[in-house]
């Protein structure tokens, strides 16, 4: 197993972003949206990545900025077709992540049968904590996850919730795309999501292992 050091600076490295997409019931029934039967999952640029400190942009073309607070599962090895069996040997650790939706944007985007990159692959359209390695986290699915906005709490969910596990995930997408050291998966969203508004101030949380801040600024 590769060492978990380098890892606490994944963010840097120029690595693939993979979100899973429609993986909580009740976010899927909050946005009309069907079951998937697989994972669904698309891409993020790595240019998409925040850290805390520096401001979540809300792009100009976008009118429905959306928070998704979501587990990111860091890839610490190298997985080409891998078995659920053996998935989690390749995991280094977890972050947490937001999956930033400018949701009128893809509700064009669905309408026109176009890509989402517009739409959930903006600069500074993944926030994400620092860096927490897999021996601290006895179980990914029994988290609650958490995201509140100027105080007021608007996310609350648990992993165990999600539809596909995350051996599942990773043996499903290692099977269509190579995950490499440094990857990162988001893991879909649990219900909650809501519109921002400029100079909004977003806390969210891993409950018990982590929190960070962002803050909402408008392109200008
Ligand atoms: C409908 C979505 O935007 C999918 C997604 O990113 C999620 O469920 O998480
Ligand atoms: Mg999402």
């Amino acid at each position: 197993m590769t060492s978990s050091k380098p890892l606490a600076r994944f963010w840097e490295w120029g690595k693939n972003i993979i979100c899973v997409g429609r993986n909580y019931a009740e976010h899927a029934k909050e946005l009309k949206n069907t079951l998937p039967t697989e994972p669904l999952f698309f891409l993020k640029p790595s240019s998409a990545y925040v850290r805390e400190g520096s401001p979540i942009i809300q792009p100009y073309y976008c009118n429905k900025l959306h928070h998704e607070v979501e587990l990111g599962v860091v890839i610490g090895k190298r997985a080409q077709a891998v078995p659920q069996k053996t998935a989690m040997d390749h995991v280094a650790g977890y972050a947490l992540c937001l999956d930033m939706t400018a949701r009128d944007t893809q509700e064009e985007c669905k309408k026109k049968g176009l890509p989402w990159t517009m739409a959930k692959g903006f600069n500074t359209s993944c926030p994400v904590s620092d860096f927490v390695p897999k021996e601290k986290v006895p179980d990914p699915h029994q988290l609650k996850i958490w995201l509140k906005v100027n105080g007021e709490m608007r996310q609350e969910g648990d992993t165990s919730d999600m539809i596909f596990s995350i051996p599942y995930i990773i043996s499903y997408i290692s099977g269509i795309v190579t995950l490499e050291e440094g990857d990162v998966i988001l893991t879909g969203t649990p219900k909650g999501v809501s519109a921002l508004q400029e100079n909004d101030e977003i806390e969210a949380g891993i409950q018990g292992v982590l929190s960070m801040r962002f803050q909402v600024l408008p392109n200008y």
